[in-house]
């Protein structure tokens, strides 16, 4: 049992996929596992252990932005000796070349947050990047289901609400598209020597103004989440 999580030892799988929103953890427990156990349900941050494919698996909401994922991530890993996490996310996209629906997955994730000054001694700039070998997993399943995805730098917000930043220049820079959480992911699982992927689903793009619809969103993050089962059995083989 941790602060934020109402489980024991045991309760919870090596590979964690963790969305944003509780509900989409619910969604994936419910519609992709089988044998669906709920351990969490502390401040409603919902988190289920089941089965896929016979191998067992997680998945844990973790709220919104680096200090929110940063708690769970945190406790996954200290509490319950989680060693692969995956973030399930959706992500607002930059410049014409992304499309909605366009699968994400962050190969390394820039940031505004001060986690990164507050970390490390004056002068580094240190740069939160993926597991390689989650990573290619990722894309070998992604290849496998047919489905088309985009690999590269992603940026994490501090802010939703951003009247300062200039998103023309980090997709200038080749920034693919803005979420809120994997910076911090991705710098504590090096940390605690764990392995972490973001993948991310496109729901609007900041370029062009679209955004997804709600049918349109749940056949996209149906991609998505079987992508991520699919690379949570290859990391638990
Ligand atoms: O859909 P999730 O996984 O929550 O991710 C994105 O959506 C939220 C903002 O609406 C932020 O958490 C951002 O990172
Ligand atoms: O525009 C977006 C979409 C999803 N998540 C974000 O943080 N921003």
């Amino acid at each position: 049992m941790s602060t934020h999580i109402g489980a024991e030892m045991g309760d919870i799988a090596d590979t964690v996929l963790m969305p944003g929103d509780p509900l989409r953890a619910k969604y994936i427990a419910e519609n992709f596992m089988d044998n669906v156990v709920q351990y969490n349900k502390v401040r409603n941050a919902l988190g289920y252990t089941g089965t896929y494919k016979g191998h067992k698996v997680s998945v844990q909401g973790t709220g919104m932005g680096i200090p929110s994922i940063s708690i769970y991530t945190n406790e996954l890993i200290k509490f319950f000796g989680v060693k692969h996490l995956m973030r399930v996310g959706s992500i607002g996209g930059f410049g014409k070349n992304i499309q909605i629906r366009d699968i994400l997955i962050a190969q390394s994730a820039s940031t505004d947050s001060a986690i990164i000054q507050n970390t490390f001694k004056a002068g580094v700039i240190y740069a939160p990047t993926a597991d390689f070998d989650m990573l290619l997993k990722a894309y070998q399943s992604a290849q496998d289901a047919n489905v088309q995805v985009k690999v590269g730098n992603i940026f994490s917000a501090d802010r939703f609400y951003n009247d300062e930043i200039d998103y023309e220049q980090l997709t200038d820079y080749g920034i693919l598209g803005t979420e809120m959480e994997t910076a911090a992911l991705y710098m504590l699982a090096a940390k605690y020597h764990v392995h972490a992927l973001s993948i991310n689903t496109v729901s609007d793009n900041l370029t062009t103004g679209e955004a997804l619809s709600a049918e349109d969103r749940e056949h996209s993050f149906e991609e998505m989440a079987k992508i991520s089962l699919e690379t949570a059995i290859k990391c638990s083989d």
